[in-house]
């Protein structure tokens, strides 16, 4: 990814800000509410910033909206691009390296995910501990510009050690029941099929999904803290009778809205702090 086309972004992005991000949230299907409740609210559509793809999915607004949180300055993609549409890994990232030359230190990137863990159930809010890349690809393939980040980068702590204390602290003072588990990134955009899911589990998977591994290892190789958190969507293949369906997943996002919004307030009013 060449500076260039970060700095024309971030430059065209700052002309239009409030004050500059110190968290970076990217809201996935059905959890772009929480980008709705970010006061002072400036809503730039990914379509005005250059170098930004647009997105093509349903749940996925497709804008960027930049503004206060819970005391913190913020900016939160709300919608998100993912590898299936067809953008590259370079596109699918750009956004979080723009918000790095933006400021940003913390990135939360949130995901609806399905349930691999025989003890997750569809609603459920997992914090993820780790992930396992599956996509066979990755973003910081090609020639590597050293300003950016290393060549070859560490991925010991891809999930802040400290940023999920945060939320775990934020969880029992709410009374939010939070899981902590794997997430496991497919390509898609078909489901996994049953195979596939026993073979995650086998793997430690506890949830899949279509995205967040592409952003995360941006984000670390750019030196940012990361906090990742799964909304269970439904059970993954295999693990009901039922066929999968996107609009469950957009509708289950929905329902466990509520627990989702409290949770990333509090720990953004923690990094406030
Ligand atoms: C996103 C998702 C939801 C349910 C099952 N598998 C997936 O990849």
């Amino acid at each position: 990814m060449d500076r260039q086309a970060i700095e024309k972004a971030a430059d065209v992005l700052r002309q239009r800000m409030p004050a500059p991000p110190a968290i970076g949230l990217i809201l996935g299907s059905g959890l772009g509410v929480l980008a709705d409740e970010i006061e002072e609210a400036v809503r730039i559509p990914y379509e005005e910033i250059p170098g930004f793809p647009v997105s093509t999915v349903e749940g996925h607004a497709g804008r960027l909206v930049c503004g206060r949180l819970e005391g913190a300055s913020v900016v939160a993609m709300q919608g998100r691009f993912h590898y299936y549409e067809g953008y590259s890994l370079r596109e699918v990232t750009f956004p979080v390296r723009v918000m790095k030359a933006l400021g940003v230190r913390e990135l939360i990137v949130t995901n609806a995910a399905g349930g691999v863990n025989e003890q997750f159930r569809p609603g459920d809010l997992m914090m993820i501990s780790d992930h396992i890349n599956l996509l066979g690809t990755n973003p910081l393939i090609g020639p590597n510009d050293p300003e950016l980040g290393p060549r070859f980068p560490d991925m010991t702590e891809a999930y802040s050690r400290r940023l999920r204390q945060l939320a775990k602290d934020a969880a029992a003072r709410l009374g939010i029941r939070l899981h902590e588990g794997v997430y496991v990134a497919n390509i898609g955009p078909s489901y996994e099929t049953p195979a596939e899911i026993r073979m995650i589990r086998v793997l430690g998977g506890d949830a899949v999904g279509m995205s967040t591994v592409p952003e995360v290892i941006v984000a670390r190789h750019a030196g940012m803290e990361v906090l990742g958190i799964s909304c269970i969507s439904n059970l993954a293949a295999g693990m009901t009778d039922a066929p999968l369906h996107h609009d469950e997943v957009v509708e289950t996002a929905e329902r466990v809205k509520a627990d989702f919004l409290r949770l990333i307030k509090a720990v953004v009013a923690e990094l406030a702090k």
